[in-house]
């Protein structure tokens, strides 16, 4: 470890975060009645430019009527670069109730974006009186943002969470596809006439799990726009499980119990992680820092391994 240890993200579950459009109304309740651990309340892409002031609106009123329960409440504002984004922050926090708990930044290019928004949310709170300060989450979605992610990263102490927003991205990077996540037809590699596909996304994930890692942000899968392939969402969220992300976006109500299978730790996954634990306990017992569990090789590193693994389960257990 560097002599700068790395810093912990916010402890709370963030295995699906449930996306909905601001205009409609209709499916608050619904998805305050979810199994989604964030609830993503949307004035940005699904809301189109017309209805931006009454979605505003109609979230405000969510902020009092809606009984949340115990979801975060976060509410994706537009970008910087349209006529809404100021006066999204302004009536937000000027009218919200104390239930909202996040405000997503789309389209952040670099950490002065966070800053502008930073600044305006400090301020609000400030002459408002606000007692909860309100966190944030970025989507890095565009070139300059993956370029600038780690200054991102740092860019703020409300930052809680980074996603990658795959649609934006692709078209930010002008990727030759219309698909929104996983698998792209084209993205293969040949061998002997036969295709391999390859993941596309990969490289972007890693960036943002390192940058996310390095400055104590939790790093999360964006969407998986076709809603009709479970299997394909699956794949898509064990890569991001894999590479260190701890949860996804659910674009669809179906999509939530998908999230929260793939990031919650399986049983057996902690079992095993608890018996490597024990294993290691034995081996220091011993005097020894490696040891042999179920024919493979532990030292103190697999003791960090096993860690992340029954940290996650005691977090989602509560
Ligand atoms: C690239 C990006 O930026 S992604 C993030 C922004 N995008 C979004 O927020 C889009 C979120 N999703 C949606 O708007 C919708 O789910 C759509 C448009 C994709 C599909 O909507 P529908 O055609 O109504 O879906 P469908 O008919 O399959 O809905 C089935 C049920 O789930 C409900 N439902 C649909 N979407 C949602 C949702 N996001 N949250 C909770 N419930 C929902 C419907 O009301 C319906 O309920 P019912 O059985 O009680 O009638
Ligand atoms: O905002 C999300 C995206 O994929 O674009
Ligand atoms: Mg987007």
């Amino acid at each position: 470890m560097s002599f700068r240890i790395q810093p912990t993200p916010a402890a709370r579950p963030n295995r699906c975060q449930l996306f909905g459009p601001g205009s409609r109304t209709a499916l608050f309740e619904k998805m305050a009645a979810s199994a989604a651990d964030v609830i993503n309340l949307d004035l940005e892409d699904s809301v189109a430019p017309s209805d931006k002031d009454t979605a505003r609106a109609n979230i405000i009123a969510a902020t009092h009527d809606v009984d949340w329960g115990n979801k975060y409440l976060s509410v994706r504002i537009n970008g910087l670069d349209t006529p809404f984004w100021y006066r999204d922050v302004v009536e937000l926090l000027e009218q919200s109730s104390d239930r909202l708990d996040q405000i997503m930044i789309p389209k952040v290019g670099c950490a002065a974006d966070v800053y502008a928004v930073d600044a305006l949310v400090t301020s609000i709170e400030a002459a408002k009186g606000r007692k909860k300060r309100i966190s944030f989450e970025v989507i890095i979605e565009s070139a300059a943002g993956i370029a600038h992610v780690e200054e991102i990263a740092a860019s703020s102490p409300r930052l809680q969470a980074m996603s990658l927003g795959a649609a934006d991205f692709a078209a930010s990077m002008g990727m030759s596809t219309t698909g929104i996540g996983g698998t792209q037809e084209n993205y293969y590699m040949l061998r002997d006439g036969a295709q391999y596909w390859s993941d596309p996304w990969h490289w972007a994930q890693s960036a943002i799990v390192a940058a996310c890692r390095t400055h104590g942000v939790l790093p999360v899968d964006g969407p998986f726009g076709d809603f009709s392939d479970d299997d394909g969402f699956r794949a898509q969220a064990r890569r991001s499980a894999t590479l260190g992300m701890v949860g996804k976006w659910a674009i669809h109500p179906k999509q939530v119990a998908l999230a929260n299978e793939v990031f919650t730790p399986s049983e057996a996954a902690v079992a095993e992680a608890r018996e490597i634990l024990e294993a290691m306990e034995a081996a220091k017992a011993r005097g020894e820092g490696a040891t042999v569990y179920k024919g493979r090789l532990v030292d103190i590193a697999s003791i960090k391994q096993a860690e992340v693994i029954v940290r996650q389960s005691e977090m989602i257990a509560g």
